[in-house]
Formats: C-alpha cells, sequence, structure tokens
C-alpha cells in the first residue's frame, strides 16, 4: 500500500439517506483503490434516539454525550454494531471483500474510563459514557496490511470488562492518534463549524489548534465532542483534521484527498483563525 492512513468519521445526521449511504461506501472504496488506507468510524445518534423512543426509553444529552443508563448502553451496542455498522459493512461490500465491522470492543482496541459531562463549570454524572484512555491499534492494522477497510463502531471497554458509550467523534479522534493517521475526516450535516451558531452560517474555514482551544467552551451541542476530537487529533500528531458536508456529494473524498473546498480545517499550531463570506443573520 502506498498512502497514509485517514480516519474517517461517518455522522450520524449524514447517514439518513439511503443514497447518501451508497455514495459514501463508493467514495471509500474509491479512495482505497487510490492507494490511502481508509478506516471509518461510524456514528448512529439520530437512529440511536430512534430506537430508544420505539422502546419507551428517553433520550437526553449533556454537553453533547447522551445520558446512557445500564438500559440505554444495550441499546447503543444494538443499534451501533447491529445495524449501523452492518449496513455500512453491506454497502461497502457490494464492491468487493473490503470492510470488517467491529467495535472499540474487540482485541482491546479502545479501552475507556466513565466520564462526566462538564455543564456550566460541574460535572455532571452521565451515566455509562467513556473517555477513550488507552488505544490498541493493532488489530486494525492488521486489517489495513490485509488489504480491508475497518468499520468501527464506537463502543469501547473499561478496565472493569463494562461496555461504555464513547461519542463517535471523540473515538475517530483516538484512533486517528493511535494510527498516526495523515488526516481526519468527520462528515456532518451542516457546512463546517458555524461562527457564532445559530445566529450566522458564516463558515469557520481555517483553524489552528490554539484559536480552536479558545473557541471550545462557547461551542454547544453536537459540535463540542466534533471539534473536541478535531484538537485532540492534531495535537496528537495527525496533519489535519475536516469537518465537511457529508450531505454533499463526494465531500469524503474531497476531504480526504486534500483538494481545498468548503467545511472547516483544523491545523497544528497558533495563527489565528479565518474565515469565509457566509451569511449572517
Ligand atoms: N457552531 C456550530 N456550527 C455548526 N453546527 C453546530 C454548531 N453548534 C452546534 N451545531 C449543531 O451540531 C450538529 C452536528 O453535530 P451532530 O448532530 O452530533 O452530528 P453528527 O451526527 O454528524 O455527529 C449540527 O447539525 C448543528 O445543529
Ligand atoms: C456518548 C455519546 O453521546 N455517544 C453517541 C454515540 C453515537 C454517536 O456519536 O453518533 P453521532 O456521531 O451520529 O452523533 C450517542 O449515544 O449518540
Amino acid at each position: 500500500m502506498r498512502g497514509g492512513t485517514v480516519v474517517i468519521k461517518f455522522g450520524g445526521n449524514a447517514m439518513v439517506d439511503a443514497g447518501l449511504k451508497r455514495a459514501f461506501a463508493r467514495d471509500v472504496v474509491e479512495l482505497w483503490r487510490t492507494g490511502l488506507r481508509p478506516v471509518v468510524v461510524h456514528g448512529g445518534g439520530p437512529q440511536i434516539s430512534a430506537m430508544l423512543a420505539l422502546l419507551g426509553l428517553e433520550s437526553r444529552f449533556e454537553a453533547g454525550l447522551r445520558v446512557t443508563t445500564p438500559e440505554a448502553m444495550d441499546v447503543v451496542r444494538m443499534v451501533l454494531s447491529g445495524r449501523v455498522q452492518r449496513e455500512l459493512v453491506g454497502h461497502i461490500n457490494e464492491h468487493g471483500p473490503f470492510a470488517v465491522g467491529m467495535t472499540g470492543e474487540d482485541a482491546h482496541t479502545m479501552t475507556a474510563v466513565r466520564r462526566p459531562a462538564w455543564v456550566d463549570g460541574r460535572p455532571v454524572d452521565i451515566g455509562l459514557v467513556g473517555d477513550v484512555v488507552d488505544v490498541n491499534p493493532r488489530m486494525v492494522r492488521t486489517l489495513l496490511e490485509q488489504g480491508h477497510i475497518p468499520v468501527v463502531s464506537p463502543v469501547a471497554r473499561g478496565e472493569d470488562g463494562q461496555a461504555y458509550n464513547v461519542n463517535a467523534d471523540l473515538a475517530a479522534s483516538a484512533l486517528a492518534v493511535a494510527l498516526g493517521a495523515e488526516r481526519l475526516v468527520m462528515l456532518t450535516d451542516v457546512e463546517g463549524l458555524y461562527a457564532n451558531w445559530p445566529h450566522s452560517t458564516e463558515v469557520i474555514e481555517h483553524l489552528t489548534a490554539d484559536a480552536l482551544d479558545g473557541l471550545l467552551p462557547g461551542l454547544a451541542s453536537g459540535m463540542l465532542p466534533k471539534m473536541e476530537g478535531c484538537l485532540r487529533a492534531v495535537r496528537g500528531g495527525v496533519g489535519k483534521a475536516h469537518v465537511l458536508d457529508g450531505r454533499v456529494p463526494h465531500a469524503v473524498l474531497r476531504g480526504a484527498l486534500g483538494e481545498t473546498g468548503p467545511g472547516t480545517t483544523v491545523v497544528p499550531g497558533s495563527d489565528p483563525a479565518r474565515r469565509s463570506s457566509g451569511r449572517t443573520g
């Protein structure tokens, strides 16, 4: 294999459309054919919420993280690795024997500790939510060396053997660091990081790690773990992290191949942020 490793986070919100999922799978195989080594980490937040609702269980988030009871944890595991991952693996494998699904629990790939959410400067108990503290990338590397495309569900194992629900952005980031990935590409359902959201759709196109660090405390909901993931990635040695609109055809090709275009790119270092001329309102 010639190319470097690219970790791609495919968000649950970018996966709501069957056509988009098929197009994403085609693009990932295309990347593999160019010689890159794609690793997919998938989300599934909306799909988990839908299943919880069907079962009459509550969905509640604190600082962008799902409050996860033991009952909810069973549903998270079932939906992520029993449904969302299976579907994605199936779409990729329409093109050949490429994809192999696994979770962070497999071969102790991701070890997590229970994490609180920080709300108004105070820790809040959010149940079985994990922060990845150790990644053993051996299994993922073996799959890559065998010519496979790993598709990883964001569930990690605690030292106690307990399964923990990990935000997929943070799982992708931890894996990208451990693999020494060239890039981390996060596909979501907005054009990138908006400055002053929800009052404006002005995309911040370029951010250094230090500038992003300063912005993090002001970020809300799903963007908080995503940008925290980008920050951890570039500080951990990943060359670039992109947040791109997964609803746009071939966004993943653009991000992984390093072509410029709409979206937010985070790089290591400390220059100021650069913004596009988007709409404000
Ligand atoms: N500053 C921001 N810029 C863009 N989107 C934001 C911002 N703050 C919060 N959001 C919300 O974050 C969402 C993306 O995160 P999330 O719902 O977790 O998506 P994904 O499933 O792709 O991880 C957007 O749809 C938007 O509603
Ligand atoms: C702790 C936590 O919040 N875990 C997430 C895992 C899935 C995820 O991150 O999915 P998206 O990328 O689609 O948001 C959840 O339960 O929704």
